[in-house]
């Protein structure tokens, strides 16, 4: 019975609430077989209790099954998912970057809702904020979407990232603008290069982009997620402790209805929804009227029905699109601007939404 033989047999059990396998997510750490007895030890990170209980029922059942397999050992290591509630700041959690404060996934249940524009101003934005209070570059842009990375673009950053150090201690330098560091995965493949990932490799690509990225000191690390609540999403929460998520939908009841199934996933790994944020809400015309395009009351309809709030509203304006393609986001090509406005307006509640929390004496 070999390793290889034991990793097979686990491709059945599924994470609890997912669709996807323990080994594609790369949960396995070893699997070995000897006498009878098959040993097997899985890292995963949780603060949910049954999850593991679950997981050494279905990981036992599944190996005895197997022929050969008379005894099992099971070893999960389990480190907690950050909660506000739990931890506040990050630092006491294992992978997290030192010098990281908050850490934010953008997330949305389906793709073309203007994530990672939403993502990208968002980021300008805070980067804005910060800066007038004496925080310069101390925002961070960490692009998850390694099928399709549009944050460089939009960031109008081209180039590749220096690295700094070598062998295990390298260090990749994120690039730089606007006063956000940004890490894509669209330094590290030319544009004609078909990116087929798996599971396991998803799963790596992230951990090197939270660990082996010299983020340096931040105030807030956004994370845009790719659209949809599969590997990537589940191999974040598995990697980075996260503060929370927000999640981005567009008005119309087919995008909120997925955006609501983002949620819950979420929820079900025990990541705070910070806030719903809604794009694309309502269209201004040139004689000033609001043209609410995509219907209306979405947004808050999500928030409400997750227990969460809605942070904002961005309007459709061409101008967002227009700084998308050319790389100077709107919040930093016309600052006073209706889309800045409403995006500075996201940005200072989602940092109120992540301050400490006031102790009992001083409220
Ligand atoms: N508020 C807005 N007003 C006008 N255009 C917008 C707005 N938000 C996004 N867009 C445009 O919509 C398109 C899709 O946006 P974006 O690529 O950010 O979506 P996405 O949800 O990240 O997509 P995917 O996840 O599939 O990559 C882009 O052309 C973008 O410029």
């Amino acid at each position: 019975m070999t390793s290889d033989a034991l990793k097979d047999a686990l491709k059945q059990v599924k994470y609890p609430g997912f669709s996807r396998d323990i080994v594609s997510f790369g949960l396995v750490r070893s699997a070995g077989f000897t006498d009878g007895v098959a040993k097997v030890s899985l890292a995963i990170t949780t603060s949910d209790p049954k999850v593991p209980l679950q997981l050494r029922n279905d990981v036992d059942r599944c190996l005895r099954a197997v022929p050969g397999v008379q005894e099992t050992i099971i070893d999960i290591a389990v480190s907690a998912a950050k909660t506000p509630a739990a931890g506040g700041n990050l630092g006491g959690s294992g992978s997290a970057p030192k010098g990281l404060k908050h850490s934010v996934a953008i997330a949305s249940g389906k793709g073309g809702v203007g994530k990672s524009t939403f993502a990208v101003n968002l980021a300008c934005a805070l980067a804005q904020v910060l800066g007038a209070e004496g925080r310069q570059g101390r925002v961070g842009l960490m692009d998850c979407d390694i099928y399709g990375p549009s944050v460089p673009l939009m960031m109008g950053i081209n180039g590749r990232p220096e690295v700094e150090g070598e062998g295990a201690d390298a260090l990749i330098i994120p690039l730089e603008n606007y006063g956000v560091k940004v890490m894509s995965m669209g330094f590290l493949v030319d544009d004609n290069t078909p990116v087929v990932w798996r599971g396991p490799m998803i799963m790596k690509t992230i951990q090197q982009f939270v660990q082996n990225v010299k983020w340096g000191e931040l105030d807030i690390l956004l994370v845009d997620l790719p659209p949809g609540t599969g590997d990537a999403q589940l191999s974040l929460v598995q990697t980075l402790p996260l503060d929370g998520a927000v999640l981005v939908t567009t008005p119309q009841a087919a995008a909120t209805n997925v955006a609501r199934k983002g949620g819950l996933m979420f929820q079900k790994v025990n990541v705070p929804l910070l806030g719903v944020a809604e794009n694309m809400s309502y269209f201004i015309d040139s004689a000033g009227q609001r043209h609410a395009l995509f219907g209306e009351g979405g947004g808050i309809a999500v928030a409400e029905r997750l227990g969460t709030t809605l942070l904002g509203q961005v309007p459709l304006l061409s101008a967002i699109r227009a700084g998308g393609d050319s790389g100077i986001p709107v919040v930093v090509s016309e600052p006073e601007g209706a889309a800045a406005q409403s995006f500075t307006a996201i940005a200072r509640s989602l940092l109120a939404r992540l301050a400490p929390r006031p102790t009992p004496e001083t409220t």
